[in-house]
């Protein structure tokens, strides 16, 4: 794609708006309504004038946020400079912007929207966006409830600025964050409904209706679907199961994939575009991990949209640096011969990094305090910590809404009966969100196993059971799992931090299998395991973090008067998902030996792992 498409009438129509036009979108799957965004952006700054910074772009993940950026490098010229931004992160430079001191962002995410939405209730933004916000454009807005949809009322009430809102109501999942079934149900199409009440006559009201994605007819199977859930949605009725049933009858007729095997691995491997393997549930993907992994398959697991991890080759950058500041010509330079990802140019990096408010006006050098400072407090530009693309990418249904791929391989995911809190209505939008995805090729996968897999309700990871109700197999192991706050080698084990940011830096590699090694049998606290290594290879690369070790200690704990006696020694089948760039304090990388920044690399896991007993030791677990 890298000419800009002509446009249809339908999408020219929501292009050309003026600037101060109330604009509501809807389009069914695939309908361009990204890419109609994308080129509207670009009018507006273009020819509407706008300034770049007066146009808020919200979308709901950093997947979202970087698909819109690449549309936005290939087809908008003008709008190169426009920023797009998660709710989450948008809530947290708002606050950070009116009250730096209310350490915003060691609060949840959920705490960040309700202060941002007080904060605008309160008149605190005023000076923020009364001349300066004049447009706002969201993505896949059906998504938006809860505390998030009223953020975003308070927004468009307080301030009198134009939009383009976009969304599908075929599409609107977002269970998980709304827990209450009854609940669940009175938020669906609910900001639908608050715009057309609010906004009245004033409200241009658009459609997009020609599919662009699907190019074959498989591809296009679920596509009929679309009017049926959005009356679905619109309408509250019931009726999901029966859609539910012809969506699950449609998978079935298409053509399966077979067994993740030995020839599945090769059709993986040598298939020359970019494959999805969708699962119902997060577990699944992580069985599935797990089995592409043992048939050598490389992917990626799709991250949440809340996972952010700032790339390796901004710390390597930093430990380059002695100065505070560099200009561009030493960035360009030293960059030049870092491991920068596909799609990530010197200029995008540069521009990227200035947004952290360093060297502003004339001084065109980047301020590495400020970037390090944007670094800790999680500010750095939602497309600098995007997960890179990869040509196999395994996720839920969930995780894959915006994306698209050429071939989408689904597992089957079941009948759902008698699963607790089941939402028929909830499960079609999702398997028709899964099914809608593919350019080309669409595949089925037969049904995974999942009975011993579970949330445990906890820790809320994801664990490996079996019959018994004191058997517990394999805990999940995720981002946050290592002890960041000072470099590996410094703290359990010792060795050369300098070196070992060296060989993290050119050794360690995204799907790299890792173990983590218990260091010795003794807990460390009240609540928590023992101390674990990342071993990698044959060498400790980290230390598993407070966090896990805490968690560990749960998990293993089978009732309140119970106390785990034994812990795992080794615990297997853990990968890395990325190496990282993590802002520890200053004195500790300076007294390491490493930077002045106080910036160090570190290993990013991910995996359902296998816990792995010594002999005597396997507590309950094994009876
Ligand atoms: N006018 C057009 N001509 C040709 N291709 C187009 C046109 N508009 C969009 N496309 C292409 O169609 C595909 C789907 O577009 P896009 O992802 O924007 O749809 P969407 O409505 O956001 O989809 P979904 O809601 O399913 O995520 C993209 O590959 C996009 O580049």
């Amino acid at each position: 794609m890298s000419e800009p498409f002509a446009l249809t009438e339908e999408q020219w129509a929501v292009v050309d708006l003026p600037a101060d036009a109330l604009t509501l979108v809807t389009a069914e799957a695939g309908a361009g309504k990204t890419y109609t965004l994308a080129r509207r952006l670009d009018r507006l700054v273009g020819e509407a004038g706008l300034g770049a910074e007066e146009i808020l772009v919200l979308t709901f993940s950093r997947a979202a946020v970087r698909e819109l950026r690449e549309r936005l490098s290939l087809h908008g010229d003008a709008a190169r400079h426009v920023r797009a931004q998660t709710f989450d992160s948008w809530a947290l430079d708002m606050l950070n912007r009116v009250d730096a001191r209310g350490e915003w962002v060691e609060r949840s995410f959920e705490a960040r929207i309700d202060g941002a939405r007080q904060a605008i209730d309160d008149e605190l933004v005023d000076d923020l966006y009364e001349h300066n916000l004049r447009h706002v454009v969201i993505d896949e807005v059906q998504d938006l409830v809860g505390a998030r949809r009223e953020l975003v009322e308070a927004l468009l009430d307080r301030f009198e600025c134009g939009f383009t809102i976009v969304g599908d109501p075929a599409q609107a999942i977002y269970g998980f964050t709304v827990k209450d079934p009854a609940e669940r149900k009175g938020e669906t199409n609910r900001f639908f409904e608050w715009l057309r009440g609010t906004f009245g006559e004033d409200l241009t009201e658009l459609r997009l209706t020609h599919n662009f994605r699907a190019r074959t007819d498989e591809a296009r199977i679920a596509l009929g679907f679309g009017p049926r859930l959005r009356v679905l949605s619109e309408t509250g009725h019931n009726g999901g199961e029966v859609l539910l049933k012809e969506l699950r009858d449609a998978l079935a007729g298409v053509m399966s994939f077979g067994d993740f095997d030995g020839l599945a691995a090769e059709a993986l491997n040598s298939h020359p575009g970019t494959t999805a393997i969708l699962c119902r549930t997060n577990g699944q993907a992580l069985l599935v991990d797990e089995q592409l992994q043992a048939i050598g398959v490389p992917h990626r697991l799709q991250r949440s949209a809340r996972d952010r991890a700032v790339p390796a080759w901004l710390g390597m950058l930093m430990a380059r640096i002695d100065a505070s500041s560099l200009p561009r010509e030493r960035f360009d330079e030293v960059l030049n011969g870092l491991p920068v990802p596909e799609g990530v140019n010197a200029d995008l990096a540069w521009r990227l990094l200035r947004r952290t408010g360093s060297g502003r006006g004339t001084d065109r050098r980047l301020d590495l305090a400020r970037v390090r400072s944007a670094l800790a407090g999680g500010r750095l530009p939602d497309e600098l910590t995007a997960q890179p693309p990869a040509r196999v990418v395994v996720s839920s249904f969930h995780r894959a809404k915006g994306l698209e791929f050429d071939r989408v391989l689904i597992v089957d995911p079941g009948s759902g009966e008698g699963q607790r809190d089941f939402d028929p209505a909830e499960e079609a939008r999702s398997l028709y969100v899964a099914m809608t995805r593919p350019r080309d090729e669409l595949y089925r996968v037969p049904t995974i196993e999942t009975r011993f897999v579970r949330t445990d309700p906890s820790t809320k990871r994801w664990g490996r059971y079996f019959f018994k109700r004191w058997h517990r197999l394999g805990l999940e192991v995720a981002a946050g799992d290592v002890t960041t706050n000072h470099p590996g080698g410094t703290v359990d084990f010792a060795a050369d931090p300098a070196e070992l940011q060296d060989y993290l830096a050119t050794s360690v590699r995204p799907g790299d299998e890792v173990e983590l090694r218990r260091l010795h049998p003794d807990p460390i606290g009240l609540r928590e395991s023992p101390p674990y290594l990342v071993i990698h290879g044959d060498r400790p690369i980290a230390t598993a973090s407070e966090r896990f070790r805490a968690d560990l200690h749960t998990f293993l704990k089978l009732g309140p008067s119970y106390e785990p006696q034994h812990f795992p020694a080794l615990i297997s089948g853990v990968r890395v998902d990325a190496v990282e760039t993590v802002a520890g304090d200053v004195a500790t990388g300076l007294r390491a030996g490493l930077n002045d920044h106080g910036v160090w690399l570190s290993p990013r896991l991910v995996g359902l792992s296998t816990f792995i007993w010594d002999k005597g030791e396997s507590d309950a677990q094994s009876q």
